[in-house]
């Protein structure tokens, strides 16, 4: 069987190496279940007692697209290509709190992750939030920040529903109105008057609540974010794409969901690869729709990533880097890691 998953997997990809990849920062407080989740979407499976996070951990998430002829924005020529998502698994402890900036580097997209039981992991989100737009740097910003000034699409998980569920039924007042009311804010749909700093923060109000309710945990939910990210980078050619998150209505609207964003793209991403590899990166010559953009900014000596393996530091340069927000920029620069 293994083989032939293989054979298929070369065929589907017609042989070659693959053409990119994006990074996406996973963070939320401690215990909140990051590394379960990196652990679910790579390998697509529960993993039992994780250890807590020294520093961060990279995975890696292979998944190949493919195009269609009808497209302007697509890859002409071929027929599937893979990319590479990176899910940098942040430590949500304090004590790493003075050099997790260290992580927020050439960022494409972000994955907030609370803890539905713990309703404050949820309002620290808007800290996360905060750090990473005011520390890191970032690959094909949007052109208006979303919460806290983050200037990347960001995909928000309510986890542990099943704490969530049990601790709302033991707190029940038994009022069926109370009842409803306690499902609905743990589902993060109605968050109660007094959680609601997060609205003063996020510019056009409730961007993370808003975000929470549409993208909970699905696993194509997660696929189809990735893609977003990857046509962002790959296929700036395409007009839509910047505008689809950059504005508080996009991903705060009522009534909006993820999906509807992203569906538009099905049509030219599909046959999404549930494989975790580790592969070398960018050994292909520039897609057509890369021509305009700054050189791949993530990759030396970065590569490749294990898939499993925990480090405190990883070591790269900045030098050279063109895609650095314009708050990061005096911060990061004479940084060489
Ligand atoms: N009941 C329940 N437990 C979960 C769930 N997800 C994760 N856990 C548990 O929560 C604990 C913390 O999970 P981790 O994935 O290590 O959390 P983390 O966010 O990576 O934590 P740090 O490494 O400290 O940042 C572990 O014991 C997990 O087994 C869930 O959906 N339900």
């Amino acid at each position: 069987m293994f083989w032939r998953d293989r054979e298929r997997d070369k065929k589907d990809t017609n042989g070659g190496p693959p053409c990119g990849q994006v990074r996406v920062l996973v963070v939320g407080d401690s215990g909140v279940g990051k590394t379960s989740l990196v652990h679910l979407i790579v390998n697509g499976s529960s993993i039992t007692r994780p250890s807590q996070t020294i520093g961060c951990t990279v995975s890696v998430k292979h998944i190949t697209c493919g195009n269609s002829s009808s497209s302007s924005s697509s890859i002409r020529g071929d027929s599937e290509r893979d990319f590479f998502v990176e899910l940098w698994d942040i430590s949500g402890h304090d004590r790493y709190k003075d050099c997790r900036s260290l992580f927020y580097s050439q960022i494409n997209g972000v994955i907030f992750v609370h803890d539905l039981s713990q309703r404050r992991t949820k309002t620290s989100l808007q800290k996360w939030a905060s750090e990473i737009a005011a520390t890191g740097t970032f690959s094909a910003p949007l052109g208006s920040g979303g919460p806290g000034g983050l200037p990347v699409p960001f995909l928000v998980i309510g986890n542990k529903a099943d704490v969530a569920a049990k601790e709302g039924t033991r707190g029940s007042s038994g009022n069926l109105v109370d009842v409803a009311r306690q499902w609905v804010e743990k589902q993060g749909l109605l968050p109660s008057s007094e959680e609601l700093p997060l609205t003063e923060s996020f510019p056009g109000g409730g961007g993370l609540i808003a975000a929470a309710k549409e993208a909970r945990y699905d696993k194509e939910g997660v696929i189809k974010f990735f893609r977003l990210l990857i046509r962002r980078r790959y296929f700036s050619d395409d007009s839509s794409t910047p505008s689809m998150w950059s504005s508080s209505s996009s991903i705060q609207g009522p009534g909006h969901r993820l999906d509807d964003d992203i569906n538009e793209e099905d049509h030219l991403y599909k046959n999404t690869s549930l494989a975790s590899n580790a592969y070398k990166y960018n050994t292909l010559p520039p897609l057509p729709a890369q021509r305009n953009l700054t050189p791949p900014p993530t990759l030396y000596p970065q590569q490749p990533v294990s898939v499993t393996e925990t480090y405190s530091f990883p070591r790269f340069s900045l030098a050279g880097s063109q895609e650095i927000s314009s708050t990061a920029r005096s911060k990061r620069l004479d940084i060489n890691v």
